[in-house]
């Protein structure tokens, strides 16, 4: 017959305290700490006997325990899985994961549980690094996917999902929408005579200028080459014309070889169009349609689009 082992609270690799029951006088007390105890916190067995669970935690660890897992342990008679920090002797903290439960009767004790948790902390706070660094990711892809890479305004497709959420809500509100479209005069001899890169420098100081003048409330966006568009959101076909003349102004600041940058602009407005048909498409290509006519009549001009 093979000698019995007694196998003790010494024998096992976590660390192993009873205090008494919390209810009891000297409740925090130690009353007994295994060598996986002694090992977690470089204190002795014997020295840990008599001190008080209290003197182990850190602050917030003592407010978890006196708030949350006390309280539990009374109603539940036991509790599962709960991180604290406890101080060493060197003064390190270390996280731990706490199993504990109450023993019945008059005499109730409680039994803990530590675990040793720094490789689980350390992995939880790479997995939240790594959360925040895809959440940023994937918010540079968000913002590369509706953003024009020249201008830094929207791009077409953003300038199109705006404007149709825009429009649906000037729709509830039974509020006016134009849309403006703007394109460079004559910006093919631009490239030609001074180099791409030049007429790149000219759409960055467009589109700043553009940007500059437009509310809060408005979107502004490339549509594409050296064409933009104007998304504004409670403005009547006047104020729209009222805003494309002050543009002319504006844009003509821009020099290009001695001569100001001129712009074509058509404009068309919700109010002019009946309910069913008043949608971004029809009234991008309203203010496109006058934006070419406004070419054909000489450039440099605004007209309203004709419905
Ligand atoms: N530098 C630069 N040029 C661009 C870009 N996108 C489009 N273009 C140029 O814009 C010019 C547009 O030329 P056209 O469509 O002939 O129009 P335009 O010369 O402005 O003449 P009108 O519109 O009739 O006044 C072309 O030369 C395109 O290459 C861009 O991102 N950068």
């Amino acid at each position: 017959m093979p000698q019995q082992k007694h196998w003790g609270p010494d024998d096992f690799p976590c660390a192993c305290l009873v205090t008494a029951s919390p209810d009891k006088q000297g409740g925090q007390q130690l009353l007994f700490a295994n060598a996986g105890a002694a090992k977690l916190l470089g204190i002795a067995s014997e020295a840990l006997v008599g001190r008080k669970l209290t003197e182990l935690l850190t602050p917030a660890s003592n407010i978890m325990l006196d708030t949350y897992l006390l309280p539990l342990l009374l109603h539940e008679g036991e509790c599962d899985e709960v991180m604290l920090d406890i101080k060493t002797a060197e003064g390190q903290t270390i996280p731990v994961v706490i199993n504990a439960s109450l023993t019945a009767g008059d005499q109730g004790h409680i039994c803990w549980s530590l675990f040793g948790a720094t490789r689980r902390n350390q992995l939880d706070q790479e997995l939240v690094k790594a959360r925040r660094q895809l959440e940023s990711y994937s918010e540079q892809l968000y913002q590369l996917s509706v953003t024009d890479e020249l201008t830094g305004l929207v791009n077409r497709r953003q300038l199109k999902r705006r404007a149709e959420q825009l429009l649906a809500q000037a729709k509830r509100s039974k509020s006016p929408i134009s849309v403006v479209v703007l394109d460079i005069d004559k910006f093919k001899q631009v490239n030609d005579t001074q180099g791409h890169l030049a007429g790149d420098e000219i759409l960055k100081r467009l589109a700043a200028v553009l940007r500059a003048h437009a509310r809060e409330s408005d979107v502004v966006g490339r549509y594409g080459g050296e064409e933009f568009s104007f998304v504004l959101p409670d403005t009547c076909e006047a104020d729209a014309v009222i805003l494309a003349r002050r543009l002319h102004a504006l844009v003509g600041e821009i020099q290009v070889a001695g001569q100001p940058l001129t712009i074509s602009i058509g404009v068309a407005s919700s109010e002019r169009l009946e309910e069913e048909v008043n949608a971004y498409e029809t009234l991008f290509e309203l203010a496109d349609r006058a934006m070419y006519e406004a070419k054909m009549a000489g450039r440099n001009q605004t007209l309203v689009a004709r419905y």
